[in-house]
């Protein structure tokens, strides 16, 4: 049978991009359709924007510090609009730069939405039906909004990176990575922020010490936490303000409520039952090592699959399907060494095994820690402390997990990821000279 396409992907995002992108560099003819932004969650309201507003907000604290290094920054001042305004600009950018990698791949694109009809067809929004010899399935997640009278006044990440003005009381429900990232913004540009979490846990994943370095050092810098404390109703307020019950506490007052709560997959309406496509009990599409379906034409990757909701896995999976549908180069994804970061204020970052897991999984496992307070922490009689962490199989030497919180934590662990990837050892680790004076040398350091 002669198909329109020989791939056809829906959702434009990390994994569909980079899918299209492949497929296409091997030959085939390929098309896909966004019915949002060229470039997905990750660009247009994710990863990157996220991270500028990071930027943007940690000027505070080295402003703060100037002074003990000689500096007056007299006339200080901040101003929301700019750099919500800067950072859309370059999402602009980025979507334009997303928009010519398709056109140079001669990928077709469809700004519109598209359902799945069959094993090999789908219909667009304007009603034109296609037919593909393959359809990758790369629709992403979308946050959830947990039901309470009033959430109609709450904001999700989707709407975080437009708000007309800074808020200056901010209450942000979850204390996951969204959480957590943007509780440290809006504390470092200054509104009072309080997190409320239905559990006592945040972060649920990282290791325990740094979890607890994250809340004794936030909660220092102003950041109030109410744990085991579900929203129960969200009032808006004659002045535009909003009152929020939380727990059995008192209503607190807020300008925003930004709930972060998770991320669902994107399957409702998609039209997969009328390929057999079967669903897990959260809308995730369950695929196997190489990303089909239950149906063997259809193929699913990044967050819509709920395997881990982080984009350079997304662009693992999609390009993967693309070199095992048309590079002849068929391989399964390993998910047991995925670094990963917390942007939050200061920065956490992991890789590997906790110890808790590593105790289950090897019994005997050594601990090495550096506690410090990096030097330019102590010159700015800042009391804040960094804490590295190595995870360490006692039987092999083997270095298990590296687990860090402190500044610039995700881009020293981008780094010595490569270490627990190869597989190296405590050994190896004591046999590389320090590079003095850093705070990565700590890692070389524990003894
Ligand atoms: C606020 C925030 C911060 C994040 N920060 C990080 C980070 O720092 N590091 C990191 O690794 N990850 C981060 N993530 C996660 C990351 O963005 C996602 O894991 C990644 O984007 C998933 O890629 P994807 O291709 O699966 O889906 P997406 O990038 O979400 O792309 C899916 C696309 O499909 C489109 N679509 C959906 N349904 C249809 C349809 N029926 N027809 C046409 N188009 C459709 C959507 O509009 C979307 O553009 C963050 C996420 C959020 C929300
Ligand atoms: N730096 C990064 O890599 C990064 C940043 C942002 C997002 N992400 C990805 O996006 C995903 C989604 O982020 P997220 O922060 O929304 O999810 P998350 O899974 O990290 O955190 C969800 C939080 O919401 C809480 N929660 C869940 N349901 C609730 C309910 N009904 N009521 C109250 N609290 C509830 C959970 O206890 C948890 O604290 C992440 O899992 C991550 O994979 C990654």
């Amino acid at each position: 049978m002669e198909f329109d396409y020989d791939l056809f992907v829906i959702g434009a995002g990390s994994g569909g991009v980079r899918a299209s992108r492949i497929a296409a560099s091997h030959g085939a003819r390929v098309a896909v359709a966004e019915e949002f932004r060229i470039g997905g969650t990750c660009v247009i309201r994710g990863c990157v924007p996220k991270k500028l507003l990071v930027y943007g907000s940690h000027f505070a604290e080295e402003l703060q510090d100037a002074s003990h290094y000689g500096w007056s920054v007299e006339g200080m001042s901040f101003d929301w609009a700019v750099l919500r305004d800067t950072v859309l600009r370059d999402v602009d950018r980025l979507e334009v730069a997303y928009t010519a990698t398709l056109d140079n791949h001669k990928v077709e694109h469809f700004k519109q939405r598209a359902t799945v009809t069959g094993p090999n067809t789908v219909r667009l929004a304007s009603g034109r039906e296609v037919s593909a010899k393959y359809i990758l399935v790369a629709t992403g997640a979308w946050p959830v909004m947990p039901d309470f009278p009033g959430n109609e006044h709450c904001i999700t990440s989707n709407e975080v990176f437009h708000l007309p003005e800074l808020p200056r009381r901010v209450i942000v429900q979850g204390a996951g990575y969204i959480a957590m990232e943007f509780a440290g913004i809006f504390n470092a540009l200054g509104s009072h922020v309080t997190v409320v979490n239905r559990s006592e846990t945040l972060l649920r994943g990282y290791d325990e010490a740094l979890r607890d370095r994250l809340l004794q050092i936030t909660m220092a810098r102003g950041i109030e936490y109410k744990f085991n404390c579900p929203i129960k109703k969200v009032e808006k307020q004659e002045d535009g303000s909003l009152l929020v019950w939380v727990g059995d506490h008192d209503p607190v007052p807020a300008d925003v409520v930004l709930v972060a709560t998770g991320r669902r997959p994107n399957t409702d309406g998609l039209g997969l039952e009328t390929a057999g496509v079967q669903l897990g009990d959260k809308g995730q599409i369950p695929v196997d090592e190489l990303s089909r379906t239950s149906c063997e034409s259809i193929y699913a990757v990044g967050d819509v699959t709920d395997r881990v909701q982080l984009t350079p896995i997304a662009i693992r999976e999609g390009h993967a399907v693309a070199d095992a549908l048309f590079g002849n180069n068929p391989r399964a994804i390993a998910y047991d060494c995925i670094p990963s970061a917390v942007f939050s204020q200061p920065p956490l970052a992991s890789v590997g095994l906790t110890e808790g897991q590593a105790r289950n999984q090897f019994g005997n496992v050594k601990i090495y820690t550096s506690d410090f307070r990096p030097m330019k922490n102590v010159f700015a009689s800042r009391q804040e402390r960094g804490l590295y962490k190595l995870v360490v199989d006692a039987g092999t030497d083997r270095i298990l997990g590296i687990h860090m919180i402190g500044p610039e934590a995700p881009e020293i662990l981008q780094a010595a990821a490569i270490a627990v990837q190869a597989k190296l050892t405590k050994a190896d680790f004591d046999a590389t000279v320090a590079l003095h004076p850093s705070m990565a040398e700590e890692l070389v350091l524990m003894r």
